[in-house]
């Protein structure tokens, strides 16, 4: 028998399995999961939440595993209460400050995540965003486009990211990905991290360890914030740090909202204590229309977009098929995530 799989975006999708046929049914995903359906068809017969609601009492037995798309959908204890036989939630993303894993744990569920699938687009969003906010494109973009257009607009100068210092704030396998991508533009790098990297990692892409953090804030041109959010990175970036940034610096997050205090944020970018951000995440998504983080001209902010490319988004749920996999088979699980 196939093992079962259920997709908790339930306002995304909705799966309905026949004998040996699986009908999607894509909902608003963008077709996100239409790429990813024949994949986990492989291995797993689909079950929706709708389908799942609609049968719970013969589809509750069936279901081995919760397939998590990005840090969209949850997983309650309502949910757990109702998968008896429910042994791994296989989380297609890096993040999941979005699961309780302590509370999951103690259903004897297992999470995973994919760190490897996620690294490189999301370096790469990290970089545009770095570049974009150097180099004011967004402004430019709207400049062009507007009927009085200037060629050479020198009152809105950029600055340079090429021989800049980046500060990669969390030197996971994401930040590794940044500073390699860095060292091509002859920046120089610094980091911090809860435990520092190997010499030979740090030597390959030029790497500054920073102890403490405060060094690296008031060293950094760009500062790049990679951390996951957990108790300790919560608000990790408030008034105080923000201060201590030069105002010059610009700010760039690719990890998650929380991680900045955005009320002083605000109150940073408003009086120029520093230069400018640039954001893929903030709390909440979206940003309700009338934040003040929005009718700022030194921020840019893409829609939490890390991932989303066609190659990631398959890598992602590869990861997550494998490590879903390994759980359901009793071998070695490539990326568990354990409670801390
Ligand atoms: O993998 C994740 O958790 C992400 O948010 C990537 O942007």
């Amino acid at each position: 028998m196939k093992n079962c799989v259920v997709s908790t975006t339930a306002s995304v999708m909705a799966e309905e399995e026949l004998p040996g046929v699986l009908i999607l049914d894509i909902g608003g995903t963008h077709g996100v999961l239409e790429n990813l359906a024949p994949l986990l068809k492989k291995h797993f017969r689909l079950i929706t939440m709708k389908e799942f609601l609609e049968n719970k009492k013969e589809m509750s037995k069936k279901i081995q595993s919760v397939f998590v798309f990005e840090c969209r959908p949850t997983v309650d204890r309502e949910l757990l209460e109702s998968l008896p036989n429910l042994k791994v939630i296989g989380n297609s993303g890096v993040g999941v400050d979005h699961l309780d894993l302590k509370m999951i744990s103690n259903f004897g569920v297992k999470v995973t995540n994919t760190p490897h699938a996620v690294a490189d687009s999301t370096a790469d969003i990290g970089m545009a965003l770095m570049l974009a906010s150097a180099r004011r494109l967004v402004e430019g973009c709207q400049i062009a486009v507007s009927p009085d257009t200037k060629c050479f607009a020198v009152d809105w100068l950029g600055v340079e990211v090429t021989r800049a210092t980046l500060g990669i704030v969390g030197m996971g396998s994401i930040g590794y990905k940044v500073a390699q991508r860095a060292r091509a533009f002859n920046m120089r790098i610094l980091y911090h991290n809860r435990n520092r990297r190997r010499k030979e990692e740090e030597e390959a892409v030029g790497a500054h360890y920073c102890e403490k953090m405060e060094d690296l804030l008031q060293q950094s041109d760009f500062v790049m914030l990679v951390v996951n959010l957990t108790p300790e990175t919560h608000k990790l970036i408030g008034k105080k740090e923000l201060g201590l940034m030069k105002p010059t610096a610009t700010l760039i997050n690719i990890s998650r909202g929380a991680v900045i205090d955005q009320g002083a944020l605000v109150e940073a970018l408003q009086n120029k204590v520093i230069r400018a951000a640039a954001l893929d995440v903030t709390y909440p998504e979206p940003l309700p229309r009338d934040h003040p983080l929005l009718k700022l001209n030194n921020i840019i902010i893409t829609p939490h977009i890390g991932t989303a490319t066609v190659q990631a988004i398959r890598m992602m749920a590869e990861e997550a098929i494998a490590n879903m996999l390994a759980v359901l088979n009793g071998q070695p699980i490539p990326s568990e995530v354990f409670p801390k």
